[in-house]
């Protein structure tokens, strides 16, 4: 099995538990819920996607015909100095029509912690240390547990209190939908937390610090 990826970095996790935890970031080229290109979106199930998932071309990024190739190459990200097991997100698109448990087992060999951020439309392979569900209005949503729920907010065809498996997580997060309306979604999203205590606000402070 090879590996293709986007782009790979090291920065902040900017969203949800762990925001402000230094990660590796790797991001998997494709998604099965938007082709990518601007010209397919109105169509797509996924239609607010943020991110440009398509080819291998960003930093970092390329194809990897192993595990440990991929593995190895994505340590080399991590500070030399550092006292800490690495710790990698792996994102994309949507990781999961590409992680297998081949990768998962070769991350442990080099002693990563593993987060996984996806869109629940798939079960991922055994042994992933912190899985982050985002759940898409019309996709089918199979992987209803995990460690964190990251419901963007609003998707008026998935409102949070239309979900029903909130007790499956140990965390429950509204993230204001970034675009056009981004700063009522805020508001929005603020008062629904005020008022449903279950609920956390996720802002994406990487994009208020500028980092990736
Ligand atoms: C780009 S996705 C990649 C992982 C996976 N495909 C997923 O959807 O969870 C990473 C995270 O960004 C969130 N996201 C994407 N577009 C967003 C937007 N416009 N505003 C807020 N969050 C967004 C997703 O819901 C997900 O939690
Ligand atoms: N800093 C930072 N945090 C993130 N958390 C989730 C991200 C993603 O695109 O999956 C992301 C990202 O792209 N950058
Ligand atoms: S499922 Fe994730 S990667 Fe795919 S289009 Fe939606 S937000 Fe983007
Ligand atoms: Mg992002």
């Amino acid at each position: 099995m090879s590996y293709q990826i986007k782009e790979a970095f090291y920065t902040l996790q900017g969203e949800g538990f762990h925001t402000g935890r230094p990660a590796i970031f790797c991001r998997f080229t494709q998604c099965n819920l938007w082709t990518g290109r601007e010209s397919d979106r109105a169509q797509a199930v996924c239609q607010f996607c943020d991110t440009d998932f398509i080819g291998t071309d960003g930093q970092n990024g390329g194809r990897f015909e192993s595990a440990a190739s991929l593995v190895e190459h994505l340590l080399t990200l991590w500070p030399s100095s550092s006292a800490t097991d690495p710790f990698v997100v792996l994102t994309g698109g949507e990781p999961l029509l590409q992680v297998d448990q081949t990768l998962v087992d070769a991350f442990h060999d080099f002693k990563f912690e593993i987060a996984l951020e996806t869109n629940g439309t798939k079960y991922p392979p055994k042994g992933i240390d912190w899985v982050c569900v985002s759940p898409k209005a019309n996709a089918p949503w199979l992987l209803t547990k995990g460690d964190e729920l990251k419901l963007v907010f609003p998707q008026p065809q998935l409102m949070p209190d239309q979900i029903a498996h909130m007790d499956q997580f140990k965390y429950c997060y509204l993230q204001p939908m970034d675009g056009e309306n981004a700063s009522s979604n805020i508001q929005r999203a603020v008062t629904y937390c005020l008022t449903h205590p279950q609920w956390r606000l996720s802002l994406q402070t990487h994009k208020i610090l500028g980092i990736d």
